[in-house]
Parts: C-alpha cells; sequence; structure tokens
C-alpha cells in the first residue's frame, strides 16, 4: 500500500452478515472507494464488493457455512488487495451498546472491550458478534487502531424522563434505561436537515428509520429526545423479525403457564415475530406488499398502526411536529408505507404529494404537498459515513 494515502475501513457485524465500506481520506472528509459484504454466513456464505456506481467489483460464495473470523479476514485480504494506493489507518465498527460511558465514538483497548462486553447481554443479536469482529482484529493486527462508534450515543441528549422506566430507581444503575439505537443513522440524517430544511434542522422533527430493525427519534433543534426503542432494539415499532412494544406480563406468562425457556421466548420475540410472526410469509416488506394473502395486509396494516401509533407518542414528547424524514430500507424505497403512514398521520397536518411520493428519486426529496403543515422528506441514510467521520477524527486527536 502506498504510505502517503490514508485509509479507513467500516464494519458492521451482524449475527448472520459482515458489511464493509473503504474510505479514503482526500482534504479531511472520507470519501467512499468500494464496499460490501459477506451475508449468509450461517448457511451459504456469499461475498459482494461494489464500487461508487454500485458495479460488481468481486463476488464469491461458499457451500458451507463461515465463521465469522474467516469472513472478516477474508474481507481484510480483499481490501488490501484491492486497495493497493492506499495506507490502512483504522477499523472503524458500528457498535451497537455503549451505555452511560460512551456518549461519543472511543478508539478501543481492553477497558473499552470490557463495557462492550457487560452490555453485550442486552443485545444479543447484534452486541456479541461486533464485539467479536473486534477481537479477532486485534489479535491478527495488533497494531492497528480500531473504534467503536456507537448506535446508543446520539441518544445520550435525552432528558431524564425519557430515559427512566417506572421500576424501582436503583434498577437504573442495573442498566435498565431507554438507550434508543439507530444513532448512527439520525447522527447522518440530522447533519443533512440544515443544507435541506432549516426549519426541520431546528425544529421538532420525527425521523423514521425503517430497515429490517425500525425505530423512530423525535429531534429537537438537532438533539435527539426521544426515541421508540428503549433497553435493547426489540422495544418500539413492529419490525421484520421483532415484536416491537409488548405488555411485559406477556414473557413472564409464557414462561410460568407454557413452560417456555428464556432462550425460547427471547427467539420468539426477536426473531420470529413482526412481519414475519404476523404474516407467516416474509420479514421482508418488498414480499408482503406484493402477496395476496390476507395475513400479508394485516402485518402491514399493523407494520403503519404501530408507526403512527409511536409518532404520535412521538409528538407528545416533544410537544410538536415539524416535519417527518422517512429512511432506511422501507422509509426509502416504499412508496406505499409512506403513503398509508402519512394518511394515518393526516390529523397531525400531514398530507403528502402522491407524485412526489411515487418518484424513485434516489436522492433526499420533499414529499409533502405544498399546503402541508408538516413537512414530509426522504433523506436516505449513510451510517457508514458517520463511522468514517468519528473514525477520522479520532486518528488526527490521538
Ligand atoms: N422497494 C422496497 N419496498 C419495500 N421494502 C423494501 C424495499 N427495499 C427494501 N425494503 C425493506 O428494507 C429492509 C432492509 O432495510 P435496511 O435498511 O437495508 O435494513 P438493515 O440495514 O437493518 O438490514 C428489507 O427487509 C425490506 O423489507
Ligand atoms: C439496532 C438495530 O436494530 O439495528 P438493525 O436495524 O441493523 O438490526
Ligand atoms: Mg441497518
Amino acid at each position: 500500500m502506498n504510505q502517503s494515502l490514508p485509509a479507513l475501513l467500516c464494519l458492521n457485524a451482524g449475527s448472520s452478515s459482515v458489511k464493509f465500506s473503504l474510505y479514503k481520506v482526500a482534504n479531511g472528509s472520507p470519501e467512499l472507494l468500494f464496499g460490501g459484504q459477506i451475508e449468509g454466513l450461517l448457511t451459504q456464505p456469499h461475498f459482494k464488493a461494489k464500487d461508487v456506481q454500485g458495479n460488481l467489483l468481486n463476488e464469491r460464495q461458499w457451500a458451507k457455512p463461515q465463521r465469522r473470523a474467516e469472513a472478516v479476514e477474508i474481507i481484510l485480504d480483499y481490501v488490501k488487495a484491492e486497495a493497493k494506493g492506499y495506507q490502512l489507518k483504522a477499523v472503524g465498527h458500528r457498535v451497537v451498546l455503549g451505555g452511560t460511558e460512551y456518549a461519543h465514538s472511543v478508539v478501543v483497548d481492553e477497558a473499552v472491550l470490557a463495557v462492550l462486553d457487560h452490555y453485550a447481554p442486552i443485545v444479543p443479536s447484534h452486541q456479541p458478534a461486533e464485539i467479536e469482529a473486534i477481537r479477532l482484529l486485534r489479535e491478527s493486527h495488533p497494531d492497528l487502531m480500531q473504534v467503536a462508534c456507537f448506535d446508543s450515543a446520539f441518544h445520550r441528549t435525552k432528558s431524564e424522563l425519557a430515559d427512566l422506566y417506572a421500576l424501582p430507581l436503583s434498577y437504573r444503575d442495573k442498566g435498565l434505561r431507554r438507550w434508543g439505537f439507530h444513532g448512527l443513522s439520525y447522527d447522518y440524517i440530522n447533519t443533512q436537515l440544515p443544507q435541506l430544511d432549516q426549519r426541520l434542522a431546528t425544529g421538532k422533527t420525527v425521523v423514521m428509520h425503517l430497515g429490517s430493525g425500525a425505530s423512530l427519534c423525535g429531534l429537537v433543534n438537532g438533539k435527539s429526545a426521544y426515541t421508540s426503542m428503549g433497553f435493547s432494539p426489540l422495544d418500539g415499532l413492529m419490525m421484520g423479525t421483532r415484536c416491537g412494544s409488548l405488555d411485559p406480563m406477556i414473557p413472564l406468562y409464557l414462561m410460568s403457564q407454557y413452560k417456555m425457556a428464556p432462550a425460547a421466548v427471547e427467539k420468539l420475540l426477536i426473531k420470529e415475530s413482526g412481519l414475519l410472526g404476523i404474516s407467516g410469509i416474509s420479514n421482508d416488506m418488498r414480499d408482503l406488499e406484493c402477496s395476496a394473502a390476507p395475513t400479508a395486509q394485516l402485518a402491514v396494516d399493523l407494520f403503519v398502526y404501530m408507526l403512527a401509533q409511536q409518532t404520535g407518542t412521538a409528538m407528545a414528547s416533544i410537544q410538536g411536529l415539524d416535519g417527518i424524514v422517512f429512511t432506511a430500507g422501507i422509509g426509502e424505497h416504499s412508496p406505499l408505507i409512506r403513503a398509508k403512514t402519512c394518511e394515518a398521520l393526516a390529523w397531525a397536518g400531514v398530507e403528502i404529494d402522491a407524485t412526489q411520493n411515487a418518484s424513485s428519486n434516489h436522492q433526499a426529496h420533499r414529499i409533502s404537498s405544498d399546503h402541508s403543515r408538516v413537512a414530509v422528506w426522504v433523506i436516505p441514510t449513510n451510517e457508514e459515513i458517520v463511522i468514517a467521520r468519528d473514525t477520522w477524527q479520532l486518528i488526527n486527536s490521538h
């Protein structure tokens, strides 16, 4: 690698995939070179890398599952071979929960890892995989700087009330509080608002991050004041396979009356519920939108119902609504879900322009009608650039 051109690798390790993006740093700001993922780690792993225009650079498939250690090494080897003119300066990782300890991204050392281990049981679907990727790289590349960028950090500006559960206060010290997640995405959207719509940048805006995990965030003057996810990314909205808000008696009842083991209840709530659980067909909104099955329709309707209901809670929490932003897979690509959600929020002064909503514009664009009291935007998210930005800042201040 050429020693003069710095590059940063961003990793997003999930339960069955590892996503990556390589950035060069030009004039102090990261610029994407290429990215990709290995998905299907537990079944038939599939590696794909694409350039900035989305052209396929490389593809590989394996017949047998791959360990995460192998996936991380495959990605690193590929990055080193492909980015010959660059020097890899650091790896920035998405980590979902950094607790009260980390309200900002941090350079990883053993003390940081101990904190991340402590929080891992709260997010079994994400955090152990992320920590494993960091540890594997520390072993194989001990001199490579690693940075943890937290989904929970953006929400540390919430008030004490918005953070608290009505349990005995001492339980807050055990970590039972509303952490909130998808903060890297909300951070990115927040950086885009001043260029797009000043009223939303300084006012009261509900950002809806609707991917396979889904949450919303109530921003007040660019700061998180409310979010629908809580102690874990299981709370709030209905998601691909997660149930969202639930009466806490339900898991207790399943364990006491149906003799379900805690692990079976965890699987039910995290992996078998949501769009998949209601439809019995798929966790993917695309499949449900084109299915004629009544259960697919029911899943879509419940998704929209819970989203509109949570928006009402967010509005009451932040005491107003100037704008809505749709983002992530469903938010960016589903005119149907956007239309249904806005229709359910008509009472709050939300009205969309059907033509703008139907357009396949992949840039940020406004979809509300001219006389809508509430401005509605679609803004593509970019969690990786936030990781790259923070990693570069930490390299320079370290
Ligand atoms: N054109 C589309 N219409 C409806 N839903 C879509 C469309 N494209 C993607 N999605 C939804 O987006 C989800 C993935 O969103 P994404 O933000 O990539 O999630 P994640 O990063 O959590 O994997 C898919 O599960 C799918 O339901
Ligand atoms: C925190 C979370 O739910 O993330 P994802 O949407 O990637 O599953
Ligand atoms: Mg995502």
